[in-house]
């Protein structure tokens, strides 16, 4: 049929110069070719440069559908080694086989399938172009082809010409694949450089990657050396085509023994598409995958590594309920688009933690002023007083300041451990970041843990917002717990976790934040004998009192009293545009001998009172008067002895007078007598002391 074989080549010779859809072009061949040859099936695959892979490039059945399992379902690259196809590769010419001779030889699920369906023939025609083997067209036939020399020389044109086609055809679809690469590169760098907020930005990446490999899930998840892995954002495909934000917490409600570290810990590394049984073994060996197999659907899964440092490997995943969604080509795109991805992830990443550097600078700034408006920072210079016992105080301080040592400071009321606290931070390395106080006294027990750890949204009722808590706040600079003797026992041991570890967890959280702070921590109870009462953690007592600094008050060392006398005379003169007054020699004495329960703050407010009330030449301490005569510590030698009752009424009464009547408050009674206001009444009410009618 030499007239027929001519116009056939030049047919084909035709529809290759001229068409460029693969699928017509090869329709038309196939069609043609199965005029001249009696073949059941045609089978085109390409060869790597190597010869190592192999693909599939067409199949077709002539309207009998064969293999419908292994069809286009596998990824498309297929090793070459251990199959028959190694053989056509090392003499590639035309051959024919018997199906079944090739089988005895080779194990190959492909060929057994067709051996099935009573296939048993196969002629393999090498597809060469430029002396180069590209591939191999193979026919696949029931009854045996009578093939003559004449046929034999045809086919081998025809597989130069399909070659030619072949190539053509993979060089368009590799521009058509640049091109498809590039406009996705453009569109996700669009969407890269506007978005600055994680979630937007993934989700601007899902859909864009989803646009050209659809999928049902897409994220982004960092495994870390001993941790679960966790989500830098994930995304579930909705019936609409929208991807919605999957709930961070969703694992909360897997059965206990899938959230063992193990299962949760990410099991791709590699770059890698497991689909069909590749998936299916893999959900046999891994617990979270098979259970996200049931839950989700999940058929096929890619993967596709972002970063990997030292500490942390962040993996790129998409999955699918479609059981051969993704192929190795699809790997090789979303491969190309990684450096981009990953330059977003850190950029998004970096400006995540410059606002958070800045909400936190935020937060200390307006914690400061709040500070700085009620104190100044303190110095060393800011004490007075040159006692010997204060001396040692002083170079104690001086000791410990550059430390970053804890430090307890105890002493009674007012003798100064607030500005041992100050004095402490600001002469340390940490004096440019905040000093934050905390006085364990103040707060509502249920609202300390929050105020010292923090909260996430929704934590408890009323927490409506995140909350930063003190000792996040504190990062890199003084945490200040005052009248930590007041800490409830509980806090006691969530306290302790912190100064051991240097470690907490917000309240509602499940992150474990890592905090630097310098805790200094004052009382004026005896913490000693709170332990000793059970009141306090021996364990808490022992790590707060590494270096223990004690106050001496102010009645044992009352040569301290005259210079604080004249420094507090000094400041309230100025402050209140006062004019200069004397003071005289049985004021200061009378003072220098007052046994001052309220210490330095009560001298402070003695000279406060007497600069407002003065008018003449010298200063009045009209309400210290009367304590002064009767506060001598010890009773006339043989005076009747009088009972404690009638002491302490006195006493009381004496406070209350000088206070105006004010039994609690800073101002009050309770302050100067250092004992809780509520005791305080009880006592009053006690003693028969009523405010209202006693104190005018
Ligand atoms: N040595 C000192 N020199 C100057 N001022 C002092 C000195 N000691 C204490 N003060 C002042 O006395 C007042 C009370 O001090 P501070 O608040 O530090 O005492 P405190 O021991 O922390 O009291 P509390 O136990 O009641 O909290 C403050 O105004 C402080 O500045």
């Amino acid at each position: 049929m030499p007239d027929q074989d001519d116009s056939l080549l030049l047919y084909l010779n035709d529809a290759i110069a001229t068409t460029r859809n693969k699928e017509t072009l090869f329709r038309n061949v196939t069609e043609k070719l199965r005029l001249i040859f009696p073949f059941d099936a045609i089978t085109i695959i390409t060869l790597d440069a190597e010869h190592q892979y192999r693909r599939v490039f067409l199949r077709d059945y002539l309207g009998e559908v064969l293999l419908p399992d292994t069809a286009e379902r596998k990824p498309s690259r297929m090793p070459v080694e251990g199959t028959p196809i190694e053989q056509f590769v090392r003499q590639p010419q035309l051959h024919q086989y018997d199906l079944q001779e090739l089988l005895r030889e080779y194990c190959f699920q492909p060929f057994e399938a067709l051996l099935a369906k009573g296939m048993r023939y196969f002629t393999v025609v090498p597809l060469r172009t430029g002396g180069q083997l590209i591939g191999l067209l193979s026919l696949v036939a029931r009854r045996r082809p009578e093939l003559s020399a004449l046929d034999a020389d045809l086919l081998e044109k025809i597989g130069s010409l399909v070659a030619v086609a072949v190539t053509n055809t993979l060089a368009f679809e590799d521009i058509a694949r640049r091109e498809q690469e590039k406009t996705m590169q453009l569109a996700l760098n669009n969407a890269l450089l506007s978005i600055k907020e994680r979630g937007e930005l993934f989700r601007a990446i899902a859909a864009e990657i989803n646009r050209v490999v659809p999928c049902d899930y897409f994220g982004v998840r960092v495994r870390e050396a001993n941790s679960p892995t966790r989500a830098l954002a994930e995304f579930n495909k909705q019936p609409d085509g929208s991807f919605q934000p999957l709930d961070e917490n969703r694992f909360d409600e897997l059965p206990l023994t899938l959230r063992t570290k193990e299962s949760m810990q990410l099991i791709f590394r590699e770059p890698g598409v497991f689909v069909g049984e590749d998936f299916e073994a893999l959900a046999r060996r891994h617990e979270l995958l098979r259970y996200i197999r049931e839950e989700r659907g999940t058929r096929s899964v890619l993967c596709a590594p972002l970063d990997t440092t030292e500490e942390a490997t962040t993996v790129l995943i998409m999955a699918s309920r479609q059981p051969f969604a993704f192929t190795e080509e699809t790997l090789e795109l979303i491969l190309t688009l990684v450096p981009q991805v990953r330059l977003a992830i850190q950029n998004v990443l970096a400006f995540e933690q410059i606002d958070a550097l800045r909400a936190q600078l935020e937060q200390e700034r307006t914690y400061l002023i709040d500070e700085i408006n009620t104190t100044a920072a303190a110095r060393l210079d800011d004490f007075v007083g040159g006692s010997a016992v204060m001396q040692q105080v002083y170079t104690r301080l001086a000791q410990v300041a550059p430390a970053t040592t804890t430090v307890l400071i105890t002493g009674e009321t007012g003798t100064g451990k607030e500005l041992v606290a100050r004095a402490l931070h600001n002469l340390s390395p940490r004096k440019e970041r905040a000093l934050i106080k905390i006085n364990c006294a103040a707060l509502p027990a249920q609202l300390i843990e929050s105020e010292l750890f923090g909260h996430e949204k929704g934590a408890f009722t009323g927490a409506h917002d995140r909350r930063i808590g003190k000792f996040e706040l504190a990062d890199g600079g003084t945490i200040f717990l005052d009248e930590v003797g007041e800490l409830p026992l509980d806090l006691q041991a969530k306290l302790l976790r912190i100064l051991q570890e240097k470690e907490f967890e917000r309240i509602g959280g499940r992150r474990v934040i890592h905090t630097d702070v310098r805790v200094l921590a004052a009382t004026n109870r005896v913490l000693e004998d709170e332990v000793a009462a059970g009141r306090f953690r021996a364990d808490l007592y022992y790590r707060l009192n590494v270096f223990p600094v004690r106050l001496p008050p102010l009645r044992e060392r009352p040569e301290d009293v005259e210079p604080l006398m004249r420094h507090f005379l000094e400041r309230f003169t100025k402050q209140m545009g006062k004019p200069v007054r004397g003071l005289r020699e049985r004021d200061l004495r009378a003072l220098q001998q007052y046994i001052w329960p309220g210490n330095v703050r009560e001298l402070e407010h003695v000279v406060e009172q007497a600069v407002i009330v003065s008018q003449g030449a010298f200063l009045e301490f009209q309400g210290f008067a009367a304590a002064a005569q009767t506060a001598p510590a010890l009773p006339e030698p043989n005076g009747p002895i009088r009972t404690l009752k009638d002491q302490e009424r006195d006493h009381i009464l004496q406070t209350l007078h000088r206070t105006a009547g004010r039994v609690s408050g800073p101002n009050g009674a309770a302050v100067l007598l250092d004992i809780n206001p509520k005791t305080l009444e009880a006592r009053m009410k006690k003693l028969g002391i009523q405010r209202t009618v006693e104190v005018k």
